[in-house]
């Protein structure tokens, strides 16, 4: 057996690293990577065997690299460096899925000085270190294995395989090259060396650079609302029947229903797929005055949810809106009108009791919608039922039928913002442009200057300049094995 010298890390080397990159737990085959510079090595030694072709899998038995034993039989890969996904050599097993199995392997590897477990989302960052990806792509990476709906699948595919970064490059790339070509303008004037009308084609440049940028930004925030979910608030006064319609549309019942008014306290939230549309629909709190300070602190809350929403939806229970009294007599609580705007969908809960009346089994609802959409300036009205589900269903129709109008233009567009932070650094990028074209053509150095935040702006969304605080944001999100 070889002493364990040769496999003494230096301060030079980086350490190799491991992982088991499947779940922990009991499965038919667990996948354990190893990346760096004695991942070759190790496989060697473990399976005894020399010569690997690249990404072809070999049926090996795998021993104990140091001790020989028989650790397990399975398949192997060897991916050399640069081609690889973190950039360098990088080894995988793919072992029995068993916790003993599992256990045994990853021990091994451990027993090796030169190597170590890997952190969360080392490879990754290896992988960003060694510009296999930008920052971007990882981001389009961490969310592909965040995503839970299809929509959310495809936007974050697209963007780990470049979406972004290819176009933000190629506009830090313009910015740039008008940038250096100030500077040639400033370094030596307008002379024999230089073009003359230099400074004209890089404000036109910096003009439709700039329209494009601020063309992307107007999105219906659509990337942002696909990544993160729609946020819908459920309001209306207490006893609308806001937990029933929570629990119809979950298929479950996720909050408490009574006939109590006031039932409702904290925010229950449940997150749903909506056609591919994540969406995170919160019930609330019945609004009202109430002496008791817990349910008012929930009425806060209430309100509170419905000022960030992305769309409102307001319960009111409809047998006591009497559709069947002069519509001139209907009085609505101040608190609940105050929370409908023009965004906002009334829902007119529990047909079901007026149909079950008898009395009025024909009755029009249609003149009571006019009216009610006029008194409170709401978007649109239905009646429901979360009693008998009527309703429902040409409601949810319509919402998807909006978002997809509302969104589909920008989904379709190939470069689309999904984060906040990519669209703070757009912002910044298109405010340096604009502070460039309101300078006059004297103060060309200020101008080269804006142009260089411009261009630094740009770089921090693929992570060219200053990336330190997201990286360790964005790879705490990874699991280890990634
Ligand atoms: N008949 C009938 N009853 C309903 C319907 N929807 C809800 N209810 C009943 O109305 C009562 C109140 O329902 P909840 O879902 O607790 O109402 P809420 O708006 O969440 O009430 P708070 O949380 O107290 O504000 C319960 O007894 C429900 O069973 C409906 O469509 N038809
Ligand atoms: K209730
Ligand atoms: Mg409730």
């Amino acid at each position: 057996m070889s002493s364990c010298q040769h496999w003494a890390g230096s301060p030079t080397k980086p350490d190799t690293i491991y992982a088991l990159s499947t779940s922990p737990g009991k499965a038919g085959v667990a996948v354990v990577r190893i990346s760096g510079p004695d991942a070759t090595e190790v496989l060697s030694k473990m399976t005894m065997r020399n010569a690997y072709e690249p990404r072809r899998a070999y049926f090996r038995r795998i021993h104990h690299p140091l001790t020989g034993n028989l650790l397990d039989k399975g398949l192997v890969l060897f991916f050399p460096g640069p081609n690889s996904f973190t950039g360098e050599d990088i080894i995988e097993l793919q072992i029995h899925g068993g916790n003993a199995v599992v256990k045994g392997v990853l021990g091994a590897l451990g027993s090796i000085p030169s190597f170590r477990m890997a952190e969360p989302g080392e490879f990754a960052k290896r992988s960003f270190d060694n510009n296999k990806l930008d920052l971007t792509e990882l981001e389009g990476l961490a969310d592909l294995l965040n995503a839970e709906t299809e929509m959310q699948r495809k936007l974050a595919l697209r963007q780990a395989e470049g979406g972004l970064r290819v176009p933000f490059e190629s506009w830090r790339n313009q910015i740039i090259h008008c940038m250096a070509l100030t500077e040639a303008v400033i370094d030596f004037g307008e002379d024999e060396n230089i073009e003359e009308g230099v400074l004209m084609d890089v404000n036109e440049n910096i003009k439709q650079l700039r329209a494009t940028i601020v063309h992307h930004l107007d999105d219906q925030h659509a990337g942002e609302i696909v990544r993160n979910g729609l946020h819908i608030a459920i309001m209306g006064p207490p006893n609308a029947g806001k937990s029933s319609f929570l629990n119809r549309l979950a298929k479950r019942e996720a909050a408490i229903v009574s006939d109590i008014p006031g039932t409702t306290r904290d925010i229950v939230e449940v997150t749903m797929d909506l056609q591919g549309y994540p969406v995170i629909m919160s019930d609330t709190a019945g609004l009202r005055i109430s002496d008791d300070q817990v349910e008012m602190e929930g009425v806060k809350r209430a309100q509170a949810r419905a000022a960030v929403a992305d769309i409102k939806i307001c319960l009111l229970p409809l047998p006591s809106l009497k559709p069947t009294q002069d519509l001139n007599s209907l009085q609505m609580d101040a608190m609940v009108q105050q929370i409908i705007d023009d965004q906002t969908i009334l829902l007119l809960n529990k047909q079901d009791l007026l149909l079950q009346d008898g009395q009025h089994p024909n009755v029009t609802l249609q003149p009571l919608f006019d009216h009610i959409q006029a008194m409170t300036g709401a978007k649109k009205v239905y009646a429901i039922s979360c009693e008998t589900g009527q309703g429902i269903d040409s409601f949810l129709k319509d919402l998807v039928q909006d978002l997809e109008a509302k969104l589909r233009p920008s989904l379709a567009n190939p470069i689309i913002v999904t984060q906040a932070r990519h669209r703070q650094h757009l912002e910044n990028c298109v405010a340096s442009m604009d502070a460039y074209l309101q300078l006059p053509e004297e103060e060309i150095v200020l101008g080269a200057e804006e142009l260089r935040q411009a261009a630094n702006a740009l770089g921090r969304i693929t992570g060219r300049i200053d990336v330190e605080d997201i990286l360790d944001a964005l790879f705490s999100q990874f699991c280890i094995g990634k």
